[in-house]
């Protein structure tokens, strides 16, 4: 990618010291997204990576991976899975608790999302703790599915996600990394 590109990209995303908790550097996609010309070439950077990758379906977490996940999946011209917090969705699921830099949570996807054999590629807009994403592997992996990629728009890398996926087998792209927390 273009160095201009991967500059909008950057300085179109907001620095918040001590968000949502004192020592916590929140990255906020909000201002990227509001940026038409950013938020496209978020969207085409991630496409172009997997255009030939022969991927199945694509897996957003929710909620702010499902704003970059299903653009890329309508895109590559392929299904969009949301795996979503808990009680949102409305039949048989199947559920992964995890930990985040900030707290717990539990996602969960629809039983039948994923055919075995499938490739998906898994998609958010951050990497962190790698906890969220560890978590959107085993559903996909639980169904059958199989996970070789992870893409984000930004990577946090001393918080210790990419050698967290990594052990999963899990290779990870990512557009913008930031030093520090
Ligand atoms: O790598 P991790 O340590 O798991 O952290 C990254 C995750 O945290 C954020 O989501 P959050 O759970 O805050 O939910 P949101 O998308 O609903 O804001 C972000 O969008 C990633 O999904
Ligand atoms: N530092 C951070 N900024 C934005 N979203 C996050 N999710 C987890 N850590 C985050």
């Amino acid at each position: 990618m273009k160095q201009e590109t991967l500059k909008l990209i950057a300085d179109s995303i907001t620095s918040i010291a001590d968000y949502p908790q004192p020592g916590v550097v929140f990255r906020d996609i909000t201002s990227l997204v509001e940026n038409a010309a950013a938020f496209k070439a978020s969207i085409d950077a991630l496409v172009d990576l997997y255009r030939d990758a022969g991927i199945n379906k694509v897996l957003g977490t929710e909620a702010r991976g499902f704003i970059f996940g299903a653009p890329v999946a309508a895109a590559l011209g392929v299904g969009f899975i949301m795996a979503r917090k808990p009680n949102k969705l409305p039949r048989e699921v199947i559920e992964v608790a995890y930990d985040l830099e900030y707290g717990q949570d539990k996602l969960q996807i629809h039983i039948d999302a994923i055919a075995p054999g499938e490739k998906v590629l898994i998609i958010d807009d951050l990497l962190a703790t790698g906890g969220t994403v560890e978590a959107a592997v085993k559903l996909v992996r639980r169904c059958g599915g199989e996970v070789q990629e992870a893409a984000f728009v930004i990577a946090l890398p001393a918080l210790g996600g990419l050698p967290r996926l990594n052990k999963l087998g899990i290779r990870v792209n990512s557009l913008i990394q930031f030093d520090g927390q």
